[in-house]
């Protein structure tokens, strides 16, 4: 483990083709998060957010710019070291709790386990600490996906990105399918994560009222990021 600065973007510059054109989503965007610092990235829709994660995740190559991650330029990075890249140190969590409908909570865990080729056993064992940790109890965790509420897929959801002890974490829209009591309860278990864990978080929500728990809230417009006034 190195204790290089987690997550480094500089001046990244992404953009998509249109029609003939080119769509600038993200036009030279800057970012450094320090470990157990979350923030939170408001904005639009269409304001490059989603972008923005995908980039951080490695998913998606800047046109221009470094994405840094744990001291390493991912940019001269392969496919194949970006996934492991991505294994080892990034957790990602979707705005749809993205599970399989088959598997139970602590199976969910297990899935990343056989696909790191570890021990079932001591995976078994981080997995149930791990929801314990978000607060899901014993029958909960036993059960799938459809047997969860929202709030409780989502939190299963946090667990899994967790798993593999990333340094990273990158959230999109954790809330966006929660009501309000229920979002801020997320937004507050991401807040302790972070600090627990100590990983480097990112959030991107369109809802400015969850914000409250975030170390730095910035704000995309148009594929500029830029501090918030409020
Ligand atoms: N694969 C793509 N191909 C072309 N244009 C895209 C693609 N993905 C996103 N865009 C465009 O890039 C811009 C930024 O999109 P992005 O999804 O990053 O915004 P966002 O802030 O996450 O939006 P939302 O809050 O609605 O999820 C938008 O104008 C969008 O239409």
């Amino acid at each position: 483990m190195t204790d290089a600065t987690p997550l480094v973007l500089e001046s990244v510059k992404l953009t998509y083709p249109d029609g003939g054109h080119r769509l600038t989503a993200l036009d030279e965007v800057s970012l450094t998060v320090a470990a157990g610092e979350l923030v939170a990235v408001a904005g639009p829709s269409g304001s490059g957010k989603s972008s923005l994660l995908a980039v951080a995740a490695t998913l998606l190559r800047p046109d221009s710019g470094r994405v840094v991650v744990g001291g390493r330029d991912t940019g001269p990075l392969g496919e194949r070291e970006r996934t492991r890249l991505r294994r080892e140190r990034i957790g990602i969590v979707f705005q749809q709790a993205n599970l399989l409908a088959s598997l139970t909570a602590v199976e969910q865990l297990l899935a990343v386990e056989h696909l790191r080729g570890g021990s079932v056993r001591e995976g078994r064992r981080r997995a149930e600490e791990l929801l314990e940790s978000v607060g899901l109890g014993a029958a909960q965790r036993r059960r799938r996906p459809h047997e969860l509420s929202g709030g409780e897929r989502q939190r299963v959801n946090i667990a899994r990105a967790l798993y593999g002890g990333p340094s990273v974490l990158l959230v999109d829209e954790p809330t966006s399918a929660l009501d309000r009591e229920r979002g801020e309860r997320v937004m507050e278990l991401l807040g302790s994560v972070t600090r627990r864990h100590g990983t480097a978080t990112v959030l991107v929500t369109h809802d400015r009222e969850l914000l409250g728990r975030a170390d730095r809230v910035l704000t995309m417009t148009d594929g500029r990021l830029a501090r918030s006034a409020a």
